[in-house]
């Protein structure tokens, strides 16, 4: 469904991605993994168009990405960052009512009605009810990313793009967060597309791992594939064991110290 072909990106003299190739297909779970720098989010910004490439041609559902229009693009793909929005004066609900914009005209009515219940079963979902009259200035940063999670799911996309999107929660927001997108991921074949950080948390629910570095793909494959303590090593310069997670058989990553 999403293909790069021959992608290479650079600002000023910094080859930022350099060959990038790669397919992701319907409905997968794909999380992308590197250290700082490497590319990441540069990447991820070509996939969503919100960039383009020097080189090569990135394409959704067999058409290039350039070919679609600002709106049928939004119909299709949501891109939600580590901090998914500002801290403005708008209530909770019409934030999310917000992720209906590609599907309004120009007075903001929908072909099919409003969408009330499906804004409401996402406020119930996301645990927002209590929330839903609270401008988004005065929420924390953790509760103002479960608001863009419900933004995006509003936008119903068959794509979606996360760029660390857990990094301010607590482990039981991180949890639901990835919980809720998995759910998502299985119930309506959305495809997921992940730059993880927490190499625990992208094993424990990306089907595919990439590895960026130097603007590269090195390395692709399962997380059982990808998560081994000599690839940790050469790419990271840390030392690890890894162990099988004792529910799913999943490998985690244990870190060891220096000295
Ligand atoms: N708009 C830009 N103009 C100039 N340089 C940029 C721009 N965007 C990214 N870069 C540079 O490109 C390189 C890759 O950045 P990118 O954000 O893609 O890396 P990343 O792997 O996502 O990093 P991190 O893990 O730190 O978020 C960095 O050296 C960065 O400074």
């Amino acid at each position: 469904m999403i293909e790069v072909k021959q992608a290479a990106k650079s600002y000023g003299k910094l080859n930022v991605l350099r060959d990038i190739s790669l397919k992701i297909e319907t409905g997968e779970f794909v999380g992308i993994i590197g250290p700082n720098g490497s590319g990441k989010s540069t990447l991820l910004n070509l996939i969503s168009g919100i960039e383009e490439p020097d080189q090569g041609e990135i394409s959704l559902a067999g058409q290039p990405i350039t070919s679609f229009s600002r709106k049928s693009l939004s119909q299709r793909l949501a891109v939600l960052q580590q901090d998914g929005l500002p801290s403005i004066s708008y209530p909770v609900r019409e934030v999310i009512e917000m992720g209906r914009f590609p599907f309004q005209d120009w007075r903001g009515r929908e072909k099919g009605g409003n969408a009330d219940d499906l804004l409401n079963q996402i406020m119930n979902r996301l645990e927002l009810q209590e929330l839903a009259g609270r401008p988004l200035s005065v929420l924390s940063g953790g509760q103002r990313q479960r608001v863009a999670l419900g933004k995006v799911m509003a936008q119903q996309p068959e794509v979606l793009l996360l760029d660390e999107p857990t990094t301010y929660l607590d482990i039981r927001y991180q949890m639901q967060f990835m919980d809720l997108i998995a759910s998502w991921q299985r119930e309506e074949g959305l495809t997921v597309v992940a730059v993880m950080h927490d190499l625990n948390l992208a094993s424990l629910y990306c089907d595919r791992l990439l590895i960026l570095s130097a603007g590269k793909v090195i390395a692709e494959g399962t997380p059982d594939e990808i998560l081994v303590p000599e690839t940790i090593e050469a790419v990271f310069d840390v030392k690890s064991h890894t162990v099988n997670h004792p529910d799913t058989g999943v490998p985690q990553l244990l870190l060891q110290k220096r000295s």
